[in-house]
């Protein structure tokens, strides 16, 4: 595979991102003073005042510059553009707080909003929780589905890349229960097209090589162990690749993430979320980066979550949010041109 390298060799020449700040009780603040040491060109969303509590915890000296829509935001490494949103209620570092949930969706709202209308290249977010949203009163699975809805896009797809990988994933935020009938022939036949399109488009694969796990052990056992495989899986893969489709046949995913295998592979389409992640993690945690595909916008996102034990420490480590831009900027090149 040549997923994108760990090797951070960040643009300053591309446009202005957004980063949203995610959860404020967690790490994601922490990160986004951490951007200020890099001159990126960016925009942080966020409450000004927490960042600059958080700053002071962390002993961090960090100028917070006001965003001007449209003005030239060009930030040097000490200074830190942000999109003031206020909070609900103050935070403290680690404690989480329902009543800031409403802050947290409208930092992503107003990013893929700036997305839509050409303010923002892309949206970078760092990590939210999903639990406490819940808590609020508010049905919220993920970023994924949220930025879904908000934009009217009927299906998008998860992929996260790191380690020399990338995995994408059939289903998403979906209780194992639920799993097997949610793989339908038109799901995974999009999921497919998507998948496939974005390769090309946003990360310049002409003909990109996807492998396809099955759903049960051993690609089912030729319907011994389910047949998934056989009734599902299968037919589609047949008529994409006789649309000119660079795929496999499922493959069992026990040994599909083996070196010999993924050498012929671009991206893997895993069935659900811990059958692919964990592979991925396992080899890149800290330096992957969550892409969001089919999305009317580019995003990408940190490969972790909000660790709450860490926040306001100065422990948490940056890695995934820098190659989440770093991508971000790829995307939005490839894009270009
Ligand atoms: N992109 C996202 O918004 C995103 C991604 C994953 C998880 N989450 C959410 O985050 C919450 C907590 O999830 P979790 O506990 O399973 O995972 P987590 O990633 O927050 O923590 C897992 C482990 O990794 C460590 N860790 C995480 N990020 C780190 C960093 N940047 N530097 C150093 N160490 C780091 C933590 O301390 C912990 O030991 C959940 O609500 C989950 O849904 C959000
Ligand atoms: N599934 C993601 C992961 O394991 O890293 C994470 O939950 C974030 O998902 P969203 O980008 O949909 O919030």
């Amino acid at each position: 595979m040549t997923a994108p390298s760990s090797n951070i060799a960040l643009s300053t020449k591309s446009q202005l991102l957004a980063v949203t700040s995610g959860e404020p009780a967690g790490i994601g603040p922490d990160l986004c003073l951490q951007l200020a040491g890099y001159g990126l060109p960016l925009v942080v969303l966020a409450d000004k005042t927490l960042l600059a509590e958080r700053a002071q915890q962390l002993g961090l000296n960090v100028t917070l510059l006001d965003y001007v829509a449209h003005a030239e935001t060009r930030s040097t490494p000490g200074q830190l553009t942000v999109l003031h949103i206020p909070l609900s209620q103050p935070v403290e570092a680690g404690k989480l707080d329902p009543a800031n949930s409403r802050y947290v969706l409208e930092l992503l709202t107003r990013a893929a909003q700036g997305c839509q209308s050409g303010e923002f290249a892309s949206m970078v977010t760092a990590p939210v929780h999903k639990g406490v949203i819940n808590d609020a009163g508010i049905p919220f699975t993920g970023h994924t589905e949220f930025l879904a809805e908000l934009t009217h896009t009927p299906l998008v797809v998860m992929m996260l890349a790191g380690g020399n990988l990338r995995v994408a994933l059939a289903t998403t935020h979906l209780p194992l229960r639920e799993v097997s009938d949610a793989i339908t022939q038109p799901l995974l036949e999009a999921v497919l097209r998507i998948l496939r399109h974005d390769l090309q488009r946003r990360f310049g694969l002409k003909n990109p090589r996807i492998l396809v796990a099955g759903l049960n052990p051993h690609a089912g056992e030729n319907g011994h162990l389910g047949r998934e495989e056989i009734e599902v899986i299968t037919p589609v893969l047949d008529k994409l690749r006789a649309e000119g489709f660079n795929i496999s046949a499922p493959l069992p995913a026990d040994t599909l993430f083996a070196v010999h295998r993924l050498k012929e592979a671009d991206a893997v389409l895993a069935m659900y979320h811990d059958q692919g992640l964990p592979v991925l993690k396992h080899a890149s945690f800290g330096e992957g980066v969550n892409i969001t595909l089919g999305l009317p916008i580019i995003r990408t996102s940190v490969d972790h979550g909000t660790a709450l034990e860490l926040a306001g420490t100065g422990k948490a480590e940056v890695g995934s949010l820098l190659e989440a831009i770093k991508v971000a900027q790829e995307m939005a090149q490839h894009e270009r041109t």
